[in-house]
């Protein structure tokens, strides 16, 4: 078994739970509410420029040219494609998604943003690389069992964000599972055992995103300023 195929195997509980999240069966049956949708996307606007620092981060430890590529290319992929599932969400719920932009963290977004930003700071390019996998794996297996499961057409709500990632995140998997089996032969058991906590603390915060859009949450206690 390779190591990416254990970790998945590992994180299966974690995968099945999203799967079954209620946010994910809200996309399945096309009913989520306009709040919860912006939630997400401003969340997930923050979420993705931590990601692409992340990746700049990983560039800096990138010994080989065609490790530099492939975090450049999946850069641009965030910047120019990923644009298209916001969309979908922002036109269900009624809103322009440049209104989404710029807001204060919420706390499991910040949880997991600090996550990938410690591993990245502290890691090696292995650990940053089990730490960012679950992102485009958790959405793969999403968007394809969507597929399957709901066969959307032009008339579902989230039918473009099912394609999209039912069928763009497999890109990503594959280069990112290719990268970290490789590097994971060359790797110590200590070293082994970091990337495999990464990768389920990425899975189970992945979970928590969810929860966090689903729940609109945020901090117990505003952070605004007290009134003088
Ligand atoms: C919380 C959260 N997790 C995963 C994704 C999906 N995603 C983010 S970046 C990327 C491509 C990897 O280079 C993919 C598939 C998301 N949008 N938000």
């Amino acid at each position: 078994m390779s190591f990416t195929e254990e970790l998945r195997r590992e994180t299966d509980h974690v995968f099945q739970a999203i799967y079954e999240h209620p946010f994910v069966r809200g996309i399945a049956a096309g009913k989520l509410g306009g709040g919860q949708l912006i939630h997400y996307v401003k969340q997930d606007y923050e979420y993705l420029n931590a990601y692409m620092r992340v990746y700049g981060i990983a560039i800096s430890k990138s010994a080989r040219r065609e490790q530099i590529a492939m975090f450049q290319e999946q850069i641009a992929f965030i910047l120019h494609r990923e644009v298209q599932p916001h969309r979908c969400f922002c036109a269900a719920a009624g809103v322009d998604e440049e209104l989404l932009r710029g807001h204060p963290l919420a706390p499991s977004a910040h949880h997991y943003i600090r996550h990938m930003l410690t591993v990245a700071h502290e890691g090696t390019l292995g650990e940053i690389m089990a730490a960012l996998l679950p992102c485009p794996w958790t959405y793969l297996e999403i968007g394809r069992r969507l597929l399957d499961e709901v066969r959307p057409d032009s008339s579902h709500p989230f039918h473009e964000w099912i394609l999209f990632y039912g069928h763009e995140a497999g890109d990503a998997t594959a280069k990112f599972r290719a990268m970290l089996d490789a590097w994971a032969e060359e790797a110590g058991e200590a070293e082994r055992g970091r990337m495999k906590q990464h990768f389920m603390h990425s899975c189970q915060l992945e979970y928590l995103f969810w929860d966090m859009a689903y729940k609109l949450e945020e901090w117990p206690v505003s952070p605004a300023a007290a009134a003088l």
